[in-house]
């Protein structure tokens, strides 16, 4: 045994020593011929495919999509890997994934056929030439293995698999988020998108609801329908009424619901139409695009509101809305009602599909019929004062009761008044650890006694109003006459 050992250790030192000759002495033209056909040789009995996925493409290092979707889909099916690494989810800041370390491998398996994964990383090399307080980050990349006679297979299917799978597992991981304009951004800033509100807790009649909730699923599973109809993917909705109605709770719910991204953007902030064209193009798909108070936030109505005379509602709560009109005036911006209406029907609304295009307002007869009519807002919701079905679901959200014997009184007086549900909710609530349910509906029953009590009082001072106005009109009547 110790001759044989000896002998391959001559063998491969004579090896190693004539290797280094060829290499120093042998012509270049011989040596690239040779390197070559080592090439081809190992090409040939190497019967293995190999493609090469890196996290960064490109001189300027740009992050690479599919190695994100890959790492997703191998956080899932890298279960017979040793070693693993755990990071932060890009796409969620409270989760951990887990990937293979560096150098790891591990096998996966797709229509019976056996395929390899493995993890590595290219160091970069210190920058030369000067001081840099960058560093560059190393480039890691995955690299799958097959069998040759597989590449077919594997090029078209298994690829489109794990593209699709790492896809939705980063929707699955992934957290909503709210994105904003602020004031004089020509950008989104984002915050995690954490509403609780839900339609099962939205105080609206249960079939206007189910209707609503049915628009926006089927709205959502429609990608072929729309795409033989020839029409963009987006659907627009407008929710009207007055304020505390819960325009912008419908809106989280729909958000919720779909699991969409939600936009709000604050007209009065953008620019002019082509800072519009650039935060619209910016939108995702599987988002929800709101502008609220559409009135308030556009001269809509061009000539006509000069025209017209002082709005009657003069309530407090739109004092503010209005002053963000005067703002808009004030920071010059330019976005005009035929500018938005071009970004909604306009090209880009086909670029990223699956969008929905919510307006609210308080006042819907004041909005341009070119802004509501249908194809721009296919559906019209108006959100409106708080009924007894409402109330209902109010008490179930707020107090956990499905009934109580104070339920009839209020079902009677609540048909008589005007009460917004957030009036309605805000009565609801406990004001302290003390007062129980039935201390809550009492409260209820004030509020909806002083306000039907107010209501008369205001009808019987509008009535005696116009009998002075009939009275002196009549005297004036009999003055002319008399002279
Ligand atoms: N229909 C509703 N169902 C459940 N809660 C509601 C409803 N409407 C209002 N609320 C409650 O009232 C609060 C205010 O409602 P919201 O902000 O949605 O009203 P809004 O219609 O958007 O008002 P505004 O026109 O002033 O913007 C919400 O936080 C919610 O708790
Ligand atoms: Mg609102």
């Amino acid at each position: 045994m110790p001759e044989t050992w000896s002998a391959v250790g001559s063998a491969l030192v004579t090896f190693i020593f004539f290797w280094d000759m060829f290499r120093r002495y042998c012509p270049p033209g011989l040596h690239r011929y040779l390197e070559k056909c080592t090439a081809r040789l190992s090409r040939f009995l190497n019967p293995n495919i190999q493609v090469s996925i890196h996290e960064y493409t490109g001189n300027h290092l740009r992050p690479h999509e599919a190695y994100s979707i890959v790492n997703a889909y191998l956080s899932l099916n890298s279960i017979d890997a040793k070693r693993l690494k755990a990071e932060m989810a890009k796409e969620n800041e409270n989760k951990l994934m887990l990937s293979m370390d560096e150098y790891e491998e591990t096998a996966d398996v797709f229509n019976g056929v056996q395929v390899t994964w493995t993890a590595g990383k290219v160091s970069t090399p210190p920058r030369t030439g000067g001081f840099s307080y960058y560093l560059e980050p190393d480039r890691r990349f995955y690299k799958l293995k097959f069998h040759k006679c597989y590449k077919k297979m594997m090029t078209e299917e298994y690829l489109e698999h794990v593209i699709r799978k790492g896809r939705e597992i980063q929707a699955r991981n992934r957290q909503r988020k709210l994105y904003t304009n602020g004031h004089s951004m020509s950008y989104w800033s984002h915050i995690v998108f954490e509403h609780p509100a839900k339609f099962a807790t939205l105080a609206m009649e249960p079939e206007k609801k189910e209707e609503i909730v049915d628009d926006l699923l089927t709205f959502t599973k429609s990608k072929d329908y729309y795409a033989r109809i020839g029409k963009a993917w987006k659907r627009g909705y407008l929710l009207y009424g007055p304020p505390g109605t819960g325009k912008s709770t419908m809106i989280a719910a729909m958000a919720n619901l779909l699991d969409y991204d939600v936009y709000d953007l604050e007209l009065t902030s953008v620019k002019d139409n082509t800072e519009l064209r650039k935060l619209l193009t910016e939108t995702t798909t599987k988002s929800i695009i709101v502008i609220e108070d559409i009135d308030c936030s556009l001269d809509l109505t061009g000539q006509r509101t000069k025209k017209e005379e002082k709005p009657a509602e003069e309530k407090p709560e739109n004092v503010e809305k209005k002053s963000s009109r005067k703002e808009k005036e004030e920071s010059g911006s330019k976005v005009t009602l035929s500018g938005l209406l071009n970004f909604i029907d306009g090209l880009w609304s086909a670029c990223a599909g699956e969008r929905l295009i919510v307006f609210t307002t308080n006042y819907v007869d004041k909005l341009d019929p070119a802004l509501t009519r249908r194809g721009r807002m296919d559906k019209h919701i108006e959100l409106s004062y708080c009924k007894y079905e409402g109330f209902k679901v109010l008490a179930k959200n707020y107090l956990e009761l499905d009934g109580h014997p104070l339920f009839q009184s209020i079902e009677e007086l609540i048909q008589e008044v005007e009460i917004t549900p957030a009036d309605v909710a805000e009565n609801l609530m406990p004001k302290s650890a003390k007062e129980g349910p039935e201390q809550c509906l009492q409260n209820l029953i004030c509020i909806l006694k002083e306000t039907k009590n107010r209501k008369c009082r205001e009808d019987k001072d509008a009535e005696t109003n116009d009998d002075a106005e009939t009275i002196k009109d009549a005297a004036a009547v009999l003055d002319t006459h008399a002279m």
